[in-house]
């Protein structure tokens, strides 16, 4: 029996996120004097089915976003059941938050409170054995470097301007290595930067939540176009090495009342947005689509895949919301061909890996992804070499709490040394 696994202490406190929103952090150490720290994320266009994030009720502090109750529910109920646990008993350790919770989306002690709990005691668990996160999450084959698919452009919920789509983001594929595909993202970024100066001027050039810019535009495809001409403009191929994806999170323009879609200006029914999709598809050949139509169309995202044959990644992220009901009901409807795996929108390490065996097993890519709201928490880096990515979108490659995940990726890269592999090199898509 190894001692040094067990769970000693728990604690937790409030911290800020990247918009200054309160959060939760929470540390756990071992006998052995292993530490682990995670600190939960927040989404900003959050989808319906995803597990609660606790807040306090409390509108005079911190506006209503703190999150004392989340911390005094790891003190008074969480720590006192995980303490003596074996850290590295990860399902026993997840079931037993679940019970506490005791509800079906964690909305008693709050899925931010679930996150940050389960993913420190991951994170104990390796830092006690002396391992990067990374390999113990992922063992002896983790040695794959996701493709970032990186958000440039910054519209819908995340930005101060008149874009319906959320997310403009560029995928540098066709490269030898992730630290040349980080490089190519930053030129692109930065001719993206003069592009939109000396077109918009220099408000243009503002920035989103995700740390994209936030020009004032009101079309699709002007910001297609803008991605296009930086790409040109930094010496890169469209076709063959920088790829472009878009997430629509259409949930956000779509308008209930009506059942239409407001986009550019005009209203779209859905079967008129699932023509423009398809005419943005072919015209800029992209690589995927992320929430093309509202949460609860499955018929709509299905069609979509029909009519391209697959030639695009049909993503669902508000659609599936790292919960493996709402995958089997995707399956079952021939919705998705990609996932975006958030750990929050579930609550705990076990059940977000569950979600991703579940895609896997059925050839669905898996996106490890950020919030709109972050900190300097680098979790999901190793999560997505743990499972070999192939894809993780974690933002524009500035920003601290962004960069806070390249520069592990980074590391991580350094680190493997030859044995490192970019996903980019190995899969086609
Ligand atoms: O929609 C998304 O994919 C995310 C992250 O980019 O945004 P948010 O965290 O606001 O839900
Ligand atoms: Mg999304």
């Amino acid at each position: 029996m190894d001692n040094e696994y067990i769970i000693k202490y728990v604690d937790a406190l409030q911290v800020l996120d990247s918009r200054g929103d309160p959060t939760i952090e929470v540390i756990v150490k071992t006998v052995g004097g292993g530490i682990g720290r995670a600190i939960a994320p927040a989404g900003a266009s959050r989808g319906k089915y995803e597990a609660v994030e606790l807040r306090d009720s409390d509108v005079r502090k911190f506006k209503g976003k703190g999150v004392t109750k989340a911390v005094n529910n790891v003190k008074n109920y969480v720590a006192p059941a995980l303490q003596g646990i074996d850290s590295r008993r990860q399902r026993d350790v997840d079931r037993i938050i679940i019970q506490i919770d005791g509800t079906p989306n964690k909305s008693q002690i709050g899925a931010n409170t679930a996150i940050a709990t389960s993913l420190a005691v991951a994170k104990a668990a390796a830092d006690t054995a002396k391992i990067p996160l990374f390999n113990y999450l992922g063992g002896a084959r983790a040695h794959i470097l996701p493709i970032p698919m990186l958000n440039i452009i910054n519209g819908g919920a995340h930005a101060g301007n008149e874009l319906a789509v959320q997310e403009f983001m560029i995928v540098p594929i066709g490269f030898d290595s992730f630290s040349e595909a980080l490089r190519a993202a930053v030129e692109i970024y930065k001719e993206l930067k003069t592009y939109l100066k000396a077109k918009y001027g220099a408000l243009a050039i503002n920035v989103g939540d995700e740390g994209g810019f936030a020009p004032p535009m009101t079309m699709v495809r002007e910001a297609i176009e803008a991605l296009i001409n930086a790409i040109k403009a930094a010496g890169y191929d469209v076709e063959n090495q920088v790829r472009i994806s878009l997430d629509a999170a259409a949930s956000q323009f779509f308008i209930d009342e009506k059942n239409v879609y407001k986009i550019d200006g005009k209203e779209l029914s859905k079967e008129e947005l699932l023509e423009y999709w398809k005419q943005l598809i072919e015209e800029y050949s992209l690589l995927s689509i992320e929430d093309p139509f509202h949460e609860e169309d499955f018929e709509s995202y299905a069609a979509l895949r029909r009519e391209t044959k697959d030639r695009v990644i049909v993503v669902g992220d508000d659609l599936t919301v790292t919960n493996i009901v709402r995958l089997n009901e995707a399956i079952g409807k021939g919705a998705v061909t990609g996932v975006i795996v958030k750990p929050n929108q579930v609550g705990t390490l076990s059940e977000t890996m569950d979600f991703i065996e579940l895609a896997k097993s059925r050839s669905i890519i898996t996106i490890i992804s950020h919030r709109s709201g972050e900190s300097e928490d680098n979790t999901i880096a190793h999560l997505a070499v743990a499972v070999s990515g192939p894809f993780i979108k974690t933002g524009a490659p500035a920003r601290g709490e962004r960069t806070a995940k390249y520069n592990e990726l980074l590391r991580i890269e350094n680190y493997l040394g030859s044995e490192a592999i970019y996903a980019g090199k190995i899969y086609r898509f």
